[in-house]
């Protein structure tokens, strides 16, 4: 991107531009690509002055010991973020997309969305474990082995596929859930591909499971940037350095999850991708948490509709399930 075609910025406020971001490794690293991406693009904001960087404890990040579902409510790693820029403690605020509610507090809006990284869930097992191919990727483990992962999307995936399998919850960061697979704490658990690449831990995927077999959560590998309404300075900067095919998918999922409505307990999976003739493709899952009942459907549209085709799918989906997925 060239820098030329930022726009000149000689009347804005008073640097540094303060930025919100959870404290964890990977929030912070992804908090620095996006000053990075965001400094190249605008001269102004280079330079080690230009951002200052907030870390801010959330309620997911503080509440380890059980399921975020038994925590209640939605956007539990965004409820502090979302108060700090409401009271003006930061400017802006970075997130993974996926821990971003669809129904943002009033006065906040999502500004940009980056290019994604891979949007796939992977296996990662302890050290030694034979592991099957992306056909048969649970196939490596015994009649009823524990599993662990602390997403209601995932167990319920995992136990349609393997109804002998046991779900235990593990939270915890990143790292913290790799030494739990390290020390055979659990046969293996699942984790998003782009959370380890991120983090130079790529090695640690066993099997990178297909998207279709087991669909990744709404935004999964994006990174969005949430500032407040009123500072269309900020917003329109940021605007600048939208992805637009990060744009349209995370539109398209985002609407899916939206016309879902699902409780924090419903399982729930959306992925889009664009096809290489610019068609949106977008698979959606509704499933009950235990894996007894699982509903995927797949539909294609124009990429400039992907709000309304996530919408309608959404819809549809919910009509066709049965009503206590939704209870
Ligand atoms: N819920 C935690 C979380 N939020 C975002 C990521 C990974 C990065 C991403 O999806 O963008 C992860 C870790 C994981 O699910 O393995």
């Amino acid at each position: 991107m060239s820098s030329a075609t930022a726009k000149p910025h000689k009347g804005m406020r008073s640097l540094p531009l303060r930025v919100g971001t959870r404290q964890s490794p990977l929030a912070l690293w992804q908090t620095r690509h996006f000053l990075d991406i965001v400094s190249r693009f605008c001269p102004v904001l280079r330079g080690a002055k230009a951002f200052e960087e907030h870390a801010i404890a959330t309620t997911g990040d503080r509440v380890q010991d059980r399921p975020l579902a038994d925590i209640g409510g939605k956007g539990l790693f965004a409820k502090e973020i979302h108060e700090a820029l409401l009271d003006r403690r930061v400017d802006f605020a970075v997130h993974s997309l996926k821990d971003l509610e669809t129904e943002l507090p009033p006065g906040i809006v999502l500004a940009c969305t980056l290019k994604r990284e891979d949007a796939r869930d992977v296996l990662v097992v302890p050290e030694g474990t034979e592991t099957g191919d992306a056909a048969s990727p649970f196939g490596c483990f015994p009649a009823g082995a524990v599993i662990g992962t602390a997403s209601l999307r995932r167990q319920a995936q995992l136990l349609a596929a393997r109804p002998d399998l046991q779900c235990v919850t593990i939270r915890g960061n990143v790292q913290t859930r790799l030494a739990k697979i390290a020390a055979g704490e659990v046969a293996g658990s699942l984790l998003a591909l782009a959370g380890l690449r991120r983090l130079g831990l790529e090695e640690k995927a066993a099997v990178v499971l297909d998207p279709e077999a087991m669909v990744p959560a709404a935004g999964q590998g994006i990174v969005g940037v949430t500032v407040r309404e009123e500072d269309t300075e900020l917003h329109e900067l940021l605007s600048g350095i939208e992805d637009r095919e990060a744009a349209a998918v995370s539109k398209a999922e985002r609407g899916l999850l939206a016309a879902l409505d699902g409780s924090c307990r419903t399982p729930i999976g959306g992925h889009a991708r664009l096809l290489p003739d610019g068609t949106l493709h977008l698979t959606g899952l509704v499933a009950r948490a235990d894996g007894s009942f699982l509903l995927k459907r797949s539909v294609r549209g124009a990429a400039a509709d992907a709000a309304r085709i996530g919408r309608e799918l959404g819809e549809e989906l919910r009509a066709d399930s049965p009503a206590d997925i939704f209870g």
